[in-house]
């Protein structure tokens, strides 16, 4: 099987509408790979603040992110853990600094063509799941199967309260709100590869939608 006969599921959408958690579920569900593309960049981000990085110098972030080792490893419990640099940074890479920082880096165009074979290097039999803002625009234009997600942000800030409190992360909901307006219009706004669906793909609204729900949608998509 050759690389562009391997069937991909891209699932694109803006912060809290689920991608993560069905992506992975879905990919388990069908047996394929599955790639965290935001976490790519989140990785950059991090890497780019350990080494005291400029984060308006492109030239330095280009070479920060061809220099950065991203590996994701799952652990005993079946967790995803990613290491950058060997390390294990997965839970810095999830905080909303590190979100916010990932989407100010990924306005750059040099980064994000950086970062397009190592996304690209992940379509291996028998197929992948991956989310993020582009995978059905721009890095898998010709995957067969698409999906946009997406849920009011009011419901989208709602889940990223209850996910952080349940971690022990002091939030207000009126702040996550605000940071998800925020990443929501940069995302969409920026000039290159902004967050939008492609035109080829299924949008599900995932609003007062239970994450089981979701998922079998996203299966019927596939034809699974
Ligand atoms: N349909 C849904 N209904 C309720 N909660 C959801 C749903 N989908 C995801 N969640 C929860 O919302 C939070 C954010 O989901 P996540 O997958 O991280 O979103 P994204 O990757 O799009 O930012 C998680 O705690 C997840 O369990
Ligand atoms: N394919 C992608 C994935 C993420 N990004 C950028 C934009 C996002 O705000 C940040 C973080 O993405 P991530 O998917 O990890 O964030 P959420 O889980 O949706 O909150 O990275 C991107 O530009 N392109």
């Amino acid at each position: 099987m050759t690389a562009s006969e391997v069937p991909v599921l891209t699932i694109d959408g803006p912060s809290g509408s689920g991608k993560g958690t069905i992506s992975r579920m879905v990919a388990r569900r069908l047996g394929w790979h599955y790639l965290d593309s935001g976490a790519l960049y989140r990785a950059v981000g991090v890497a780019a603040a350990w080494g005291d990085l400029d984060l308006g110098d492109a030239g330095a972030l280009v070479r920060c992110t061809f220099d950065t080792a991203i590996d994701f490893r799952e652990d005993a419990s079946g967790e995803l853990r990613v290491l950058v640099n060997g390390n294990d940074a997965t839970d810095e890479l999830r905080t909303e600094t590190a979100g916010a920082v990932a989407s100010a880096i990924a306005a750059m165009p040099e980064v994000r063509t950086a970062l397009m074979d190592r996304q690209r290097a992940f379509r291996q039999p028998p197929g992948l799941v991956t989310d993020g803002r582009d995978m059905g625009t721009v890095i898998f234009p010709d995957a067969p199967f698409k999906v946009f997600l997406t849920a009011s942000a009011g419901e989208r800030a709602e889940r990223r309260y209850k996910q952080l409190k349940d971690k022990g992360v002091s939030v207000t909901l009126d702040g996550l709100l605000r940071e998800i307006l925020a990443r929501d219009a940069r995302d969409a706004n920026r000039a290159v590869a902004p967050l939008r669906p492609a035109g080829d793909a299924v949008h599900i609204d995932t609003t007062g939608i239970g994450i089981d729900e979701v998922v079998e949608r996203v299966l019927n998509v596939v034809g699974a």
